[in-house]
Parts: C-alpha cells; sequence; structure tokens
C-alpha cells in the first residue's frame, strides 16, 4: 500500500496557544480514513495544516504520488459549513466550476468540456435545475452538496470532508456515502465527523485527534478507546454492531 500524505511530528498553535502536539499520521493511496474527537480537538486545524491553509509549528508534511515524493496533490476540499459565507452572490454552477483550480473570475471564460463536466457533477449531487440559483437561496444541504461538487469536480487525489452531513437529509446522507464508495476507486478520502456510528460503518481506518492523534488501522475499536479519546461520555448511533468487531488496541503513548 502506498502512502499519498505522510505528516510526521506535527505541531500547531494558534497565537501560542498549543492545538496539536507531535502528530503522525499515514493517509494510504485509496484510503478512508475517519477523523473524529471532541469539539476543538484540532480536526480542522489538521486538515487545514494538510492543506497548506495553515501554518505549523514544527513537523514535516510530505505527499506522495504512485510511490514517489511530490511537492503537491491535488486536493479537494468540504469545508465545515459554518465557515461558508452564504450572502456570497454566487450560483451553484459558479460553485462547482470555482473548483477547477484556474484562476478565472468570469463564468464566460470556462471552457464548454469544463462547463459540460459542472453539469455532470450537478447531477451527481442532485442539484440539477438549481444551476443558477444563488447559494444564498439554498437549504443548507443543497449548499453542502453544491460545495461537495466543488471538491471532487477536478478530480483530486485527496478528497477531506469536515463534517459533510451536518445539514444533509437521511435520503441523500445514503446517496453520499455510496457516492464516496465509489470516488474512494480514484482517491484517497478524509471524512471529518462527529458521527461516530456513521463513520465506523463508511471508513477503513480510524483516528481520533485530541491535541495528539490515535490511529488505528481498522475500525474495530472499542467504546472504551473512544471514550478515553474523546474524554467524555459519547452517543453513538448505529453503533449496535460494533462491539461484535472488536479488534486488538495498540497502546499508544501520548
Ligand atoms: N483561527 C483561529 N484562531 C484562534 N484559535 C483557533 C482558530 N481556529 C481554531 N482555533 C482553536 O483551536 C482549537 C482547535 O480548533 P479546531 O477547529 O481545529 O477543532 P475541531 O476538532 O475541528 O473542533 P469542532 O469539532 O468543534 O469542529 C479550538 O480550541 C479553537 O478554538
Amino acid at each position: 500500500m502506498n502512502p499519498i500524505i505522510k505528516v510526521k511530528n506535527l505541531s500547531a498553535s494558534y497565537e501560542g496557544k498549543q492545538v496539536l502536539k507531535n502528530v503522525d499520521l499515514t493517509v494510504y493511496e485509496h484510503d478512508f480514513l475517519g477523523i473524529i474527537g471532541p469539539n476543538g480537538g484540532g480536526k480542522t486545524t489538521l486538515m487545514k495544516c494538510i492543506l497548506k491553509l495553515k501554518p505549523f509549528d514544527s513537523g514535516e508534511l510530505e505527499f506522495f504520488k504512485n510511490g514517489r515524493k511530490v511537492t503537491e496533490l491535488n486536493m479537494g476540499y468540504l469545508p465545515q459549513y459554518n465557515l461558508i459565507d452564504k450572502k456570497f452572490p454566487i450560483s451553484v454552477l459558479e460553485v462547482v466550476l470555482s473548483g477547477l483550480n484556474c484562476n478565472m473570475s468570469l463564468i464566460s471564460r470556462y471552457s464548454k468540456a469544463q462547463k459540460t463536466k459542472a453539469q455532470q457533477v450537478i447531477y451527481r449531487m442532485g442539484l440539477d435545475g438549481l444551476e443558477k440559483r444563488p447559494i444564498g437561496q439554498l437549504s443548507g444541504g443543497q449548499i453542502q452538496r453544491a460545495l461537495l461538487g466543488r471538491a471532487i469536480i477536478s478530480d483530486p487525489d485527496v478528497l477531506i470532508l469536515d463534517e459533510p452531513s451536518t445539514y444533509i437529509d437521511k435520503r441523500f446522507e445514503a446517496k453520499l456515502y455510496q457516492l464516496l464508495e465509489e470516488l474512494q476507486k480514484e482517491c484517497s478520502i478524509i471524512l471529518v465527523s462527529h458521527d461516530i456510528g456513521t463513520v465506523l460503518q463508511q471508513v477503513k481506518t480510524i483516528a481520533c485527534v485530541n491535541e495528539t492523534l490515535d490511529y488505528h488501522p481498522d475500525t474495530g475499536i472499542t467504546t472504551e478507546w473512544i471514550e478515553k479519546n474523546f474524554n467524555c461520555p459519547i452517543e453513538v448511533l448505529g453503533f449496535g454492531s460494533i462491539p461484535h468487531r472488536v479488534l486488538g488496541i495498540e497502546n499508544h503513548t501520548h
């Protein structure tokens, strides 16, 4: 299994307050990594460091493609919903096209092929008919779907999803996970989620971020492990079958 991202001994802070401490993490090609952890544990910060949106204090970040070290990866990012400016005057089509990483501000400058691709992505997201609608006039779930379309239109090497199902209804959620299963054949996926039950059903590997990081090469983990890492009692939906899949737990030293 080839690695695609290696995070080594990474520490990060905001205004002198440490948020991530000595984090090590390897993401593999076609991985489906679930990131869980308590509020404020540093999940989004870790994603931003990987996306090079936030400088880190120390440590290393390495990218690989087909076993060779590279300087950049094409990453698709679905940010947390609360970071979206819904007043920004942009349509669904423009949101999706803006994921093409080109420095084009006017929609007319996108090629026919790019617009066709955007149309296909919009259809895949179940947003056909809403192409011209400004995002301010969409529901929360529709905005998230438009942003997911934006994240996948450039066929990324890595897809990073920060709480993708916050506003997505149950009907589209099932479709979303089916879509992610398909996408995993084409790229690696990192999914940040509070909904542990969903994460455990979907992912191949799991990491818990609470300043430091605990990693599991499989999803067969115990409630004790989760409670230790969440450091609080947890409510787990759809968790019923998990104890049957309990496997060995590694010891982690912090
Ligand atoms: N831009 C910022 N400036 C200062 N502090 C920040 C900033 N962004 C995040 N923090 C702080 O860093 C810590 C980690 O935040 P982060 O958003 O990474 O956590 P998270 O695990 O993603 O949380 P949640 O589950 O609530 O989204 C929190 O204490 C937060 O208040």
